[in-house]
């Protein structure tokens, strides 16, 4: 975590390259300190140069004046030998290359050749590219290049489309393994745009053989908002998210929709690369970026990784000889141990006029990054990180667990109101008390290092309700800090006892015993195991003669998901103890929500584990989501006030999304909201808690089973690796804490305490446009441990001929229900669309995606 609390002050710094796509200069040790000089952190070199894209060529073309007539071979087929006789691309020369592995390689981005065609539907060219592909990564690899980029897949040829990424995807994998401490860059449009596109001289596309190409009349022209997206989908996926393949992201000079720039947002993008004719210009004539890009950016640099800028055919760098003379006038001759560190060439500066406004503007872009507020400083680091989640109930929990907790600067001030507002109810309504003196009894269970113990204390004093306070903890360490906290804080105040709330007997009234006023400061009455009731012979909880009731439960036992620290469970083992007519809890209820995410990071992250342990691909995280996207979105209704903003708010309370982290000049942007569905609840206290039948000593938890379908319309196309889980709960009537995108921000703002829960999917699931994510869930029991399983479909729907078209930007919905019974989901406009759709005519559900059953049982949690 070092370099956690290094970057924990710093607004993010930004690294950055300069690419020039006709490179001719030998990157040599004094070109790359040219670069520093101008303010670079690195600069990238192509693998080989044009003597060697020459010797390919002609190579190619004596090849193929010399290859028979292509024909049909007996089985049909074309594409086999002879037609495909082996050109074999001999070895690299001295003078094919550029790259001498020396003292600055590390600061060399390879860049391989772009005149290759991987894709190309000519066997020929697609096996020579690849064989020159294979060369420029060994001898890059040979050399000690560390990160390279390939330029990303053809999608188009003639009206062949994306015929050919598989291929480029096999050859991608070849090169993983001959590179294996390289760390490789696909580099890709936002979007595809053909339009974009244009074939250079020497490009090898256009040797493919006519027979090959399928010809037609038609336009190929076409634009596909994730076409681009969709290629590399498909190489992931062939090298099965390998954890070196990341994307070098180009952007255009206008950016896609929100949906695209977010869906990108949630891959690995390592390297945003910005192309001089991506600028604009300002009044003055300098190039700037747009707003909307500056937003983009500001984005990508709040990202765990954030990615690194390369600024391409932009601002020159020094040449050689630049270098030389400098060097000559006043440089020591460089090797490694002089070489100077990228702060120190920074620091250096310019000593002329500004030669690269380009790179002074992603600079001053970088200066005016607003420092990280409170929220992103907490965590830092915790991005995307996976964490198996609390067992409070089972394990005792550390010291610096409790003080990460109590650093939350809402959780408790939400419940202060709300026991202070309990309070003056309580004082307001007349209600009797069950103190013996009229005072109001108090109960947290669960204190922990008693935090919710000093709120309920200054609650009273601030409404004047007095309270008889007491702190029920079985960690037997949070305990001894709970009895000093009653010594130097409480003064005395506290009854503090020592035991698991399920087995606690309640407030003691034995007349002989004192009570906390006749007690010295500090001491403790309720550490006695008189005051645990065993359960009696026959079962059933022993009646405390001497024990009174508890008017107002006060408990935080809520997990990422609600109910995953056994919260009900807990609470049901106590709520006999509550006052039967007036008793409060506080929380009074609390509900799980889940939507399905795309999160290929965690997904690649939990395939990696897999090896090691089986299980991680069906244990539910807490993870703080970032680089994920929402795959299940209503269309774009808010404008935001925050570039850093990435989900918006939800139609049922005006709150604005999840990450509102900066204070920066308002934009307009159009964001989508993520439809996040409640799926069950838990209120108390509980009605339905079963009576113990006699001679049974195991009290059945089947009332704490829950099971739930929820249906999600999906109106792009993406990748379902998972489940992003949350909760919100009601403290007391309209006291609420959420980790909901949705509601958080209307509900608790800047509330830290909680991180969402991720149920990964094994096998991740593709969807297709217009279509509807269903998501079965259970909680579980045994009557010993609690566990979920969590299974998802994926259905493409389809509209009969009346039906609209698929312009509209409503997601589409068949009549399968959205959420479970009783729920209030609070997503009526989502309900409200699907009405809307249906009134246009039939849709068939196709079910073409099934995940397996996920189960926890194996490590469900004791109860
Ligand atoms: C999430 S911590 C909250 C601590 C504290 N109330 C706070 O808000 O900072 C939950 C606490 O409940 C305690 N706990 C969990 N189950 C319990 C049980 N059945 N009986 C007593 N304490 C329990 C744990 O030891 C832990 O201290």
């Amino acid at each position: 975590m070092a370099s956690v609390h290094e970057a924990e002050d710093m607004t993010p710094s930004f690294f950055i390259g300069q690419h020039e796509s006709k490179r001719l200069t030998i990157i040599s040790p004094h070109v790359v300190q040219g670069a520093h000089e101008s303010g670079y952190d690195m600069l990238t070199s192509p693998i080989t140069n044009n003597h060697f894209h020459s010797r390919v060529l002609s190579l190619l073309s004596s090849h193929l004046s010399n290859l028979y007539p292509l024909s049909y071979d007996a089985t049909g087929t074309m594409g086999t030998a002879p037609n495909t006789k082996v050109l074999e691309v001999p070895a690299l020369s001295p003078d094919d290359t550029p790259l001498t592995p020396n003292d600055s390689i590390s600061q060399i981005v390879g860049v391989t050749s772009s005149w290759v065609d991987l894709c190309s539907p000519d066997p020929l060219i697609a096996d020579i590219s690849r064989q020159v592909l294979l060369l420029e990564v060994a001898y890059a690899a040979f050399c000690g290049i560390s990160y390279l980029v390939i330029p990303g897949p053809r999608l188009h040829h003639g009206i062949i489309y994306s015929e050919g990424v598989v291929y480029y995807a096999r050859a991608i994998q070849d090169a993983l393994g001959l590179g294996p401490f390289i760390q490789f860059h696909v580099w890709l449009k936002m979007i595809d745009n053909t339009e974009l596109d244009a074939d250079e001289m020497g490009d090898l596309a256009p040797f493919a053989r006519e027979e090959y190409l399928l010809s037609s009349d038609e336009q190929p022209f076409r634009v596909d908002a994730y076409g681009t997206w969709d290629a590399w989908d498909i190489v992931r996926t062939v090298c099965r998210y390998h954890a070196r393949l990341f994307v070098a992201l180009s952007l255009p000079r206008h950016l896609p929709s929100m949906s695209v720039q977010l869906r990108w947002h949630s891959e690995p993008v390592h390297l945003l690369t910005i192309d001089a004719t991506s600028f604009i210009k300002n009044q003055k004539g300098y190039p700037v970026l747009s707003k909307t890009h500056q937003a983009l950016i500001s984005r990508f640099m709040r990202l765990r990784t954030a990615p690194w800028i390369l600024l391409c055919d932009a601002d020159p760098i020094h040449t050689e000889e630049d270098a030389d003379n400098t060097r000559r006038i006043d440089r020591p001759p460089l090797d490694s141990s002089n070489y100077p560190t990228l702060a120190q060439a920074a620091a250096h500066g310019k000593r002329y006029h500004d030669s690269t406004p380009h790179l002074s503007y992603i600079r001053n872009l970088q200066h005016r990054q607003p420092p990280r507020s409170p929220m992103e400083r907490f965590g830092i680091g915790y991005q995307d990180y996976l964490q198996a989640p609390l067992q409070p109930l089972t394990v005792n929990l550390e010291s610096i667990t409790y003080e990460v907790f109590e650093k939350d600067p809402i959780k408790y001030e939400w419940y202060e109101q709300a026991i202070g507002k309990a309070l003056s109810d309580w004082l307001e309504q007349k209600k009797p008390t069950s103190g013996p003196d009229g005072r109001v009894v108090l109960a947290v269970v669960g204190a922990g290092r008693g935090p919710l113990v000093t709120r309920a204390l200054q609650a009273s004093k601030a409404t004047g309700v007095e309270i008889e306070a007491w702190a029920v903890e079985k960690n037997p360490n949070a305990f001894i800090l709970l009895q000093r906290h009653n010594q130097t804080a409480w003064g005395g105040k506290v009854n503090v006892v020592k035991s698991d709330m399920r087995s606690w007997k309640g407030p003691r009234r034995d007349s002989s015993s004192p009570t906390p006023d006749q007690a010295p400061v500090g001491q403790t009455i309720g550490i006695d195991g008189s005051l645990l009731c065993a359960p009696s012979e026959s079962g059933a909880r022993e009646e405390c003669s001497s024990s009174g009731a508890v008017d107002i439960l006060v408990s935080e036992l809520l997990g990422s998901f609600g109910d995953n620290e056994l919260s009900p469970e807990c609470l049901d083992g106590v709520t006999h103890l509550l006052n039967p007519e007036h008793g409060i809890s506080i929380p009074a209820s609390y509900s799980a929500h889940l939507t399905p995410i795309s999160a290929p990071k965690l997904h690649a992250d939990i395939s990696a584990q897999r090896s090691t342990n089986p299980a991680a691909p069906e244990t539910p995280y807490v993870v703080m989501l970032h680089a994920i996207d929402y795959l299940s979105t209503s269309q774009p209704t808010v404008s935001i006030s925050s570039p850093l903003h990435i989900s918006s708010s939800g139609s049922n309370n005006g709150g604005s999304g999840t990450r509102s982290l900066t204070s920066t000049p308002p934009l307009t942007l159009e964001m989508p909201s993520p439809i996040v569905q409640a799926a069950w609840s838990f209120s108390h206290p509980n009605p339905n808690i079963p009576i113990p039948a006699p001679g049974e000593s195991v009290v059945s938890n089947a009332h704490n089973v829950r099971r739930t379908r929820l249906t999600f319309p999906c109106q792009h196309h993406g990748v379902c690796h998972g489940l992003g889980g949350y909760f919100e709960t009601v403290l007391y009537r309209n006291i609420e804490l959420s980790t909901n995108p949705v509601t958080m921000d209307a509900k608790s703002p800047g509330m830290i305490s909680w991180f969402p829960i991720y149920f990964p999917l094994k096998s991740p699931l593709y969807i297709p446009d217009d279509a509807e994510v269903v998501v079965s869930m259970y909680r579980l029991t045994d009557d010993r441990k609690v566990w979920y399983e969590w299974m998802v479909e994926v259905f493409k729907l389809e509209r009969n001929s009346i039906s609209t078209s698929t312009g509209c930007s409503t997601p589409v919905m068949s009549d399968a229900r959205m959420a479970s019974p009783g729920a209030d989901n609070g997503h009526g406009r989502a309900k409200q669309s699907q009405r809307k759709i249906f009134g246009h005519g039939e849709i068939r559900r196709v079910r073409i995606g099934i995940s397996e059953v996920h189960s926890t049982i194996k490590d469900g949690c004791l109860m």
